[in-house]
């Protein structure tokens, strides 16, 4: 070696001639262009070290092929080439290259009575692998709504007609005003049902030959299957509003799975997914949890 030369640890030979499954980078902070606008993502960029007698990757030219999504706009295609560059970049080490690329969606959404609207970030990745040249694409969102519970429902409402039992007994003729009186009272509604902020976890597999990443249908699709999802801009028209949709959609977290997955299923560009509801209870310190899964395993 001469004094210009630069020591190139990952081209020796392993000490421990072993492949390894994933070797990579984790946390890559990179812009992407989505619907024209550039938003922060993360990416961990990896590929299978194949040649167990290699000592390492090359780091660097995984790193250099995100540069493509600075350039163009995001889209599956985008997704596949970077791959492929990860593998020619690799060649005689690895067979697999894998992407997985995390960023937030900012939705605008109206209130549910007044004129209002405010934004709604949503978590979303998108995981690629590209294996012997095979290539598969999954989405991933997370979608948060409020669940009220049918059970405490029930309950509260049996307590409130207990109440009603203790209050009205002593009378013979019902009086309309003083009834409509006792309804507007905490004395009278003596009980309410817990609800809880929960959030849905929905993992999809791309179907061959799909082009696009509707993340927007899916969240969309998602909400209007659960029917309360959480809040941007509320008044208190708003808040009466989404105290009668959560009394009119009592869930647990079965009947959120249940319905999601009905909601899914259908769509004609998934080949298969799972999902997971949790249900951050306010009655208790742990979660209420649900999965479901269709042709998940199917590859
Ligand atoms: N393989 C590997 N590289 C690491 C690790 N941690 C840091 N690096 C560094 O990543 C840098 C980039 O590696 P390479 O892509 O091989 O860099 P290079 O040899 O200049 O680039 P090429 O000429 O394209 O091979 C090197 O300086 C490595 O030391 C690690 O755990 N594994």
């Amino acid at each position: 070696m001469n004094a210009l030369t630069l020591p190139d640890i990952a081209a020796q030979a392993s000490q421990q001639s072993m492949p390894l499954e994933w070797v990579g980078m984790c946390g890559i902070a990179l812009p992407i262009t989505l619907d024209g606008v550039q938003v922060r993502a993360s990416a961990d960029a990896g590929v299978s070290l194949d040649d167990g007698a290699s000592r390492g990757i090359h780091m660097s030219r995984l790193y250099l092929a995100l540069e493509a999504f600075e350039h163009a706009a995001f889209s599956v295609g985008l997704v596949r080439q970077v791959l492929e560059r990860f593998i020619d970049s690799h060649q005689g080490l690895s067979t697999t290259a894998y992407l997985r690329l995390g960023f937030e969606l900012l939705l605008k959404r109206p209130a549910l009575v007044s004129p209002l609207a405010g934004w709604k970030a949503y978590p979303v990745s998108v995981d690629a692998r590209l294996e012997n040249g095979v290539f598969h694409v999954e989405l991933n969102a997370q979608v948060e709504y409020s669940s009220t519970c049918p059970c405490s429902a029930a309950l509260a409402r049996q307590l409130i007609q207990q109440q009603f039992v203790d209050d009205f007994a002593n009378r013979s003729n019902l009086d309309h005003a003083a009834i409509l009186h006792w309804l507007g009272t905490a004395q009278g509604i003596v009980a309410t049902p817990h609800s809880q902020r929960s959030t849905a976890h929905l993992h999809l597999r791309l179907a061959p030959g799909e082009e696009q990443m509707p993340f927007r249908q899916l969240i969309d699709l998602a909400e209007a299957a659960l029917g309360t999802a959480v809040q941007t801009a509320v008044k208190r028209a708003d808040e009466q509003a989404f105290a009668l949709a959560n009394g009119q959609n009592l869930m647990f977290c079965e009947d959120a799975a249940r319905r999601l997955h009905l909601a899914l299923q259908p769509l004609p560009w998934i080949d298969g997914f799972k999902l997971r509801v949790e249900h951050a209870e306010s009655l208790h310190a742990h979660d209420a949890v649900a999965q479901s899964q269709w042709q998940w395993h199917l590859r």
